[in-house]
């Protein structure tokens, strides 16, 4: 992609794992609302190329999407627990301004960080914790209905639904990644749910580069490593993303450790 690629809440863990894994491959305009460490910016990064703004400010948002070719769209409140006014103005209202602004500018795409909480009353009590073992063949796979955890998931079921009506009424391509959960270096430690949702930060960098350079309409697609214990396919993203992760939470043991490690010590 020759223009530049604008992603917002650069300076969180999930910008910070995309920026680590595929930050030498764009050219980057970087925003946030906090001003972000330098040690966090790929080298060709300036201080140019890095907007210090609220996803909620038209004006700041309009200016940051200027002559880009595509939005990755990470800023939010990501707390499940998060109130109403937080994710209200954060997250619903922070991602109509950058669909619409994405829009008025002709942007191609926007790939949008949505969450397994858009979908967390699926976990109902007849199918957990079953559903989040490797034996279990229970799926869901982006083609339901959502049936969020909180209020935290409705404002990611809301900005789903947004991205849908940018798509349809002004052509922008997009794509909602239903991220699970974004650990570093290891599954989240003795927690199964997590260790079924479980996220690499190599392989979140590399989902999120094929959501940058795969063709498509409108996606949603579930963001997580080959975990055997998995209850989201991932097969749309395989299918139309190209998406070919290479961690998976069988390779750990259930407190984290890598059971190769494990192994060469018995
Ligand atoms: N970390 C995870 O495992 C998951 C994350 N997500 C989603 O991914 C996105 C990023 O999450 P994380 O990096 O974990 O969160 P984070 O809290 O580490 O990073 C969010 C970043 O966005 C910025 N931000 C927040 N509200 C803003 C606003 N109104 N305007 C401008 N900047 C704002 C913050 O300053 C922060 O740098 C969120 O939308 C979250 O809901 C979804 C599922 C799982
Ligand atoms: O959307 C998100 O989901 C992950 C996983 O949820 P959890 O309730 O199992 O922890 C969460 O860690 C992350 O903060 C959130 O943004």
């Amino acid at each position: 992609m020759d223009e530049p690629v604008l992603l917002t809440g650069a300076g969180g863990r999930v910008g910070r794992a995309i920026l680590a894994g595929i930050g030498e491959a764009y050219d980057w305009r970087l925003l946030d609302r906090e001003p972000l460490a330098e040690e966090h910016l790929p080298s060709g990064v300036g201080a140019d190329d890095v907007v210090v703004a609220d996803v909620t400010d038209e004006e700041g948002v309009r200016e940051a999407v200027a002559g880009v070719g595509a939005v990755v769209h990470l800023a939010g409140d990501p707390r499940p627990n998060a109130p109403w006014d937080s994710v209200l103005s954060n997250n619903i209202d922070g991602t109509q301004t950058v669909l619409a602004a994405a829009a008025e500018a002709g942007v191609d795409r926007v790939v949008f960080a949505s969450s397994n909480h858009a979908v967390g009353a699926y976990e109902t009590d007849d199918r957990t914790p079953d559903m989040y073992r490797k034996d279990d063949e229970f799926r869901l796979n982006g083609t339901e209905l959502p049936r969020p955890s909180n209020l935290y998931g409705v404002s990611k079921a809301a900005g789903e639904t947004l991205g849908r009506y940018y798509h349809d009424h002004h052509d922008v391509s997009v794509a909602c990644v239903r991220i699970g959960n974004l650990t570093k270096g290891h599954p989240p430690k003795e927690y199964e749910r997590g260790q079924a949702m479980w996220l690499s930060h190599r392989d979140c960098a590399h989902l999120f580069d094929r959501c940058l350079r795969a063709d498509y309409d409108y996606e949603i697609v579930y963001g997580i490593s080959d975990n055997d214990r998995k209850y989201y396919s991932i097969e749309r993203a395989r299918d139309v993303l190209g998406y070919d992760p290479q961690d998976n939470s069988a390779d750990y043991t259930f407190g984290g450790e890598p059971k190769g490690e494990v192994e060469s010590r018995q």
